[in-house]
């Protein structure tokens, strides 16, 4: 239903993503990759909320134009603290569609609905996230995008939200750092890195047997799925600048890395990696 071609996205004269063609596919799509790889940046094109400025995002096959009918079908769910302070839950949930019974709405999410008269500092983390997906769900959107939707939550809090949006009937796109939420929520991924995709697929296979350098580094930067967390330096971690952006850290690089790989497809994966047919 959405779709980004050849979108490359810019602050000012600065393009954070460079080239990225992902499509929104039925069964969850997530979007992994570290601090600063532009994931939001391209949540926020996928909202309509920042323009390509090379390539195009497409909403049934055609240009986003009408913002209007797009906007309603298409719902950001950001984290809790984006909810108005000020402003009692059952009223910012109503805001959003002011025809649709609040207290059915709450009651889809697991809220009691007698909690409609508090604000959100009167709630807990849990029950605010879940304040904020029944106000997305106002709408009856066609594809939520949620970004970090549960990385403030605890564990077993977390486990419940997830429980919640693997229930839910609508479309996401997934934006997390956090792999064990891909999987559960999402059939098929793509890891950002630097701006770009280096790797897309099956979210199963794609963790279990990673083809791309870095999305196997984040595998094993995952504690409880084996492994040890990586080395703190107190640095920002390096990219280059030009040819693989990921070289300088890569302990598979070769001097072919010092161009850019282009993504190939590999079965239902596409790897962008010199290395990745002989991995
Ligand atoms: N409003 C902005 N103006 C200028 N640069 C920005 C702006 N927002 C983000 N950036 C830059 O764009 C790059 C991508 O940021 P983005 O927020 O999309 O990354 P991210 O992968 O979502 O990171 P995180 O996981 O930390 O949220 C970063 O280098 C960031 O500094």
């Amino acid at each position: 239903m959405l779709k980004a071609e050849n979108v490359t996205l810019a602050y000012g004269r600065t393009p954070v993503v460079h080239d990225v063609t992902l499509e929104i596919t039925p069964g969850g799509v997530g979007l992994i990759g570290e601090s600063g790889s532009g994931k939001t940046t391209l949540a926020r094109a996928f909202l309509g909320l920042l323009k390509p400025v090379k390539g195009v995002i497409l909403y049934g096959g055609r240009p986003l134009t009408d913002l209007r009918a797009f906007r309603r079908e298409v719902q950001p769910v950001f984290q809790a603290e984006s909810l108005d302070p000020r402003m009692r839950v059952g009223r910012s949930i109503a805001e959003a569609r002011p025809a649709m019974p609040v207290a059915s709405l709450m009651e889809a999410v697991g809220l009691d609905p007698a909690l409609a008269g508090r604000r959100p500092h009167e709630l807990s983390g849990g029950q605010r996230q879940r304040v904020v997906i029944a106000r997305a769900l106002a709408v009856e959107p066609r594809l939520l995008i949620l970004d970090e939707p549960t990385s403030a939550l605890d564990v077993t809090v977390q486990a419940r939200i997830l429980e919640l949006l693997a229930g839910l009937e609508t479309e996401r796109l997934l934006i997390t750092h956090n792999l064990a939420v891909v999987s559960r929520l999402c059939r098929t991924s793509h890891v950002l890195f630097a701006g770009r995709v280096v790797e897309s697929g099956p979210t199963a296979e794609l963790l279990a047997r990673p083809m791309h350098p870095y999305t196997r580094a984040l595998r094993e930067a995952v504690p409880e799925l084996g492994g040890s967390p990586p080395a703190a330096t107190g640095a920002e971690p390096v990219t280059a600048a030009t040819g693989c952006a990921y070289r300088l850290r890569c302990p598979l690089a070769v001097p072919a890395c010092e161009e850019r790989p282009e993504p190939v497809a590999i079965g239902d994966r596409r790897v962008a990696c010199h290395r990745a047919t002989e991995l």
